[in-house]
């Protein structure tokens, strides 16, 4: 059932060793300026620090041929679509039908009065509902094990960093808590989550078990929490043996579905698994495919087991398009006619593989736009330097790779275009990974829209597995027709 790749990123790589023959071609024709793609894609990443004071608000070429007219409307289309105010939040957690929605409130739920304030300081006045559902369940005693899909963006995380603190003993100073991600941004931002939940809990300490972290031989850690990728959890918990599985007494897997179908990832979560004694397992992702599923079921037989119907796995505040380019050169065109109409929230463009995402980045930047460009190969320094500069806006747009599809909460990303449409190696829709891309907008009730460029046949064959798949329209967006874009947005 695992796949044949020992980690998410290695997973991209096989891809693009298989696609290299496209980007190639892509490279060529993309090019105004003559030059070949490998000449394109090995240019220096300038793309990750560009220090273009215009952040991504100057006038740019592709601003200027546009008609006015056009470029106000997909403007306001972005705009109304996006900003949303609490009150309109408040009515969207009284919406039964909503994600969101929830009949307590945190007062409700059996939480400590340290976890509360610091829940209500995070801004939080209502539970969602799976943090409405997941928590009477996570808190209950004895510990009941959990396996829980719920939509993207609908505070999954709050649920188990709540369910996590609530357990830990802090005045036994060993590890109680293991939580592992499937990468280092994402363990990273579920720690910043259990520092702001937890901030009133100061005794309560936690650990990062990622990249660049090492552990002095013979040491014993002495936290409560350890937050990290399986790959370095697996090397402390066997090798260094610098804390001890059997006390661990809460398991979290988050992203649960990659993490058990993925084969490195899944033989360190299950060599992980094996080791804990006595302890509550949770497990959450936004999707479980069916064979994921059975298996999560096999391995904690005795989980309560929350699902979404397949109808409900996607968004409606996530308004999908599509804009069909008939040449890889009208796919770069269609990117930097978007760029000059991002003036609020920010984009994250994803590309499949690493090469087409250095390739576009480049290009845009030597074309003069301002955007980052984030992927595996970068070392974990540039990773977070540029996690950091797009969340504080500095860069509005990031180029990036599936690295970036799951969990990465940044809430001004307003628009997610897919470059490349999501595919195995099989060259088949990838649905899932098409959720988690498109739910790094639409956080938590916000209106997100998503843009798919399709270039040919196959391409537009995968858009339409992925549309038959969730069974939700993806509109056709005709960038140079306002009367449509007037269309599209009622
Ligand atoms: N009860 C709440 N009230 C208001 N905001 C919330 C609440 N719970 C979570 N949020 C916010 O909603 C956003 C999305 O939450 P979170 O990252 O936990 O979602 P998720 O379900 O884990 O998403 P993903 O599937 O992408 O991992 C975050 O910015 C978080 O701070």
């Amino acid at each position: 059932m695992a796949s044949n790749y020992s980690n998410w990123v290695d997973a991209a790589d096989e891809q693009e060793k298989a696609l290299a023959n496209q980007v190639e071609n892509i490279a060529i024709a993309g090019n105004k300026n003559g030059s070949g793609s490998e000449e394109t894609a090995a240019a220096p990443v300038e793309a990750t620090n560009s220090q273009d004071s215009s952040g991504g608000e100057s006038s740019t070429p592709e601003d200027k041929d546009l008609p006015a007219s056009e470029k106000s409307l997909l403007q306001k289309l972005l705009r109304t679509k996006l900003v949303q105010s609490s009150k309109q939040l408040e009515i969207i957690q009284k919406d039964p039908t909503s994600p969101l929605f929830s009949a307590t409130s945190f007062e409700d739920l059996p939480l400590r009065p340290e976890l509360k304030k610091g829940v209500y300081a995070m801004g939080f006045n209502a539970p969602s509902r799976i943090q409405e559902s997941a928590l009477p369940i996570l808190l209950s005693e004895p510990p009941q094990n959990l396996i829980a899909q719920s939509q993207s963006g609908t505070g999954k995380t709050a649920a188990f960093v709540l369910a996590m603190l609530s357990r830990v003993n802090p005045e036994l100073n060993y590890p109680q808590v293991l939580c592992l991600s499937p990468t280092y941004e994402l363990a990273i931002q579920t720690g910043k989550v259990v520092e702001q939940m937890g901030k009133f809990c100061p005794e309560i300490k936690v650990r990062f078990a990622i990249r660049q972290e090492t552990v002095p031989h013979g040491t014993k850690l002495t936290e409560h929490v350890i937050i990290g990728t399986p790959g370095k959890v697996t090397d402390w918990a066997f090798r260094t043996r610098c804390f001890d599985l059997g006390k661990i007494a809460v398991f979290c897997l988050d992203e649960a579905d990659v993490m058990i179908a993925t084969q490195g990832y899944h033989d360190q979560s299950i060599k992980i698994h094996r080791s804990l004694k006595n302890c509550q397992k949770m497990l959450f992702s936004a999707t479980y495919d069916i064979d994921v599923m059975r298996f999560a079921e096999k391995l904690i037989p005795d989980a309560t087991v929350m699902r979404l119907k397949r109808e409900e796995e996607s968004l409606d505040n996530i308004k999908q398009y599509y804009i069909e380019c008939q040449s890889p050169e009208d796919k770069y065109q269609a990117i930097a006619t978007i760029y000059g109409f991002i003036t609020v929230g920010g984009a994250m463009i994803f590309c499949q593989t690493r090469r087409t995402a250095t390739w576009l980045a480049t290009k845009l930047v030597k074309d003069g736009h301002s955007v980052a460009l984030l992927h595996g190969e970068l070392d974990v320094s540039q990773r977070i330097d540029v996690l950091n500069r797009f969340r504080g806006s500095h860069e509005k747009i990031l180029i990036t790779t599936n690295v970036m599809a799951r969990g990465i909460d940044v809430e001004q990303v307003t628009l997610v275009v897919n470059y490349d449409l999501p595919t195995d190696v099989n060259h088949q829709a990838d649905c899932e990974t098409y959720l988690h891309r498109i739910g790094r907008t639409g956080r938590f009730g916000k209106m997100g829209i998503a843009i798919n460029l399709v270039d040919g046949p196959k391409t537009i064959d995968v858009l339409s597995k992925i549309r038959d798949h969730f069974g939700k329209p993806i509109h056709k967006l005709n960038i140079d027709d306002v009367t449509e874009l007037e269309q599209l947005e009622s």
